[in-house]
């Protein structure tokens, strides 16, 4: 199976092409996919097939071409990537599916226009994504629990479910190496990503996540778009403004356009190109396993 491996903001990805929509992949095999032991590690899987070749996306073909099939890296199903989606972009102008420009992509949460500029405007590999405005789900008082602390949280939707907290240093949140717990229990029916927001100064934040699906990532897309929400929303602010968002990997930028309508852009680039087995047709041949008690 031919695959491409890419990154936006640090935040990473394996690619999978499958135009005609053949592949049909378990969540077992997409984990061991994105395991690093036993694939090509990454923090979320994303099928490149056509909207006519997806069931799921056959109702947007008349707008877009290709489908964004976006999986997180336990296998769960994850609606909307913001650094997934630019680096889906990428990659369909560097395998020549499409040409430099906008170019409108099918999600589980709509369709989405991705802009990729010509390698000659000088944006030095920057792509950027109109991401829509976010909504505000409630309920309106969440406590989050992470590192033996509670702090109250604003839930924000950006096409996946957002906790947004904000933190006085970003090493408040711990090692993030369990997830954080939202309370009342029911906040969040289908789990949530969590962003720890420590804001920098006018314009300018800082964050680390744990998202949903797959542990402390580098960077999130729609994290760093639910962190300037919340933001805006604690200080009553609707005026168009751009924010800098750092990130362990790295800076994403968001512009607010007047009317809330939010769009990303950062580095999106594609590392490496392979092919790679399915995990999990392999024998297991480390003499280890077969001791007792050993995993
Ligand atoms: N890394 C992404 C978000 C991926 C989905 C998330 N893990 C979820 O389950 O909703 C981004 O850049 O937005």
């Amino acid at each position: 199976m031919p695959f491409a491996k890419g990154h936006g903001c640090q935040n990473s990805f394996l690619l999978l092409p499958d135009p005609a929509g053949r592949l049909d992949l378990t969540t077992d095999e997409i984990r061991r996919l994105a395991d690093t032991h036993t694939g090509a590690g990454a923090d979320g899987i994303l099928r490149v097939v056509r909207c006519t070749a997806a069931p799921e996306a056959v109702a947007m073909a008349g707008t877009a071409e290709w489908f964004m099939d976006y999986r997180n890296a336990d296998g769960s199903l994850g609606a909307m990537c913001g650094n997934g989606i630019r680096l889906f972009a990428r990659y369909l102008v560097d395998a020549g599916h499409c040409s430099p420009g906008t170019l409108a992509i099918a999600t589980r949460a709509g369709v989405r226009h991705v802009r990729v500029p010509p390698a000659s405007d000088g944006a030095q590999g920057q792509v950027s994504v109109v991401m829509g405005s976010p909504a505000f789900p409630g309920p309106d008082h969440i406590t989050l629990v992470a590192a033996g602390r509670r702090w109250p949280a604003t839930h924000v939707d950006m096409g996946n479910p957002h906790a947004v907290v904000f933190v006085d240093d970003l090493a408040d949140a711990g090692t993030l190496h369990v997830p954080p717990i939202a309370e009342p229990a029911d906040a969040y029916p289908h789990g949530f990503t969590t962003e720890f927001v420590a804001v920098r100064g006018p314009g300018h934040l800082a964050l680390r996540v744990h998202e949903r699906g797959v542990g402390e990532t580098r960077a999130c897309g729609t994290g760093a778009c639910a962190a300037v929400a919340a933001h805006r929303r604690r200080a009553h602010d609707t005026r168009a403004a751009d924010y800098r968002v750092d990130l362990l990997g790295g800076r994403l930028h968001v512009a607010v356009a007047g009317d809330g309508t939010m769009t990303l852009a950062g580095p999106a680039v594609i590392t490496a190109h392979g092919v790679i087995g399915l995990p999990g047709s392999e024998e297991r041949t480390d003499p280890l396993s077969k001791l007792e008690g050993v995993r």
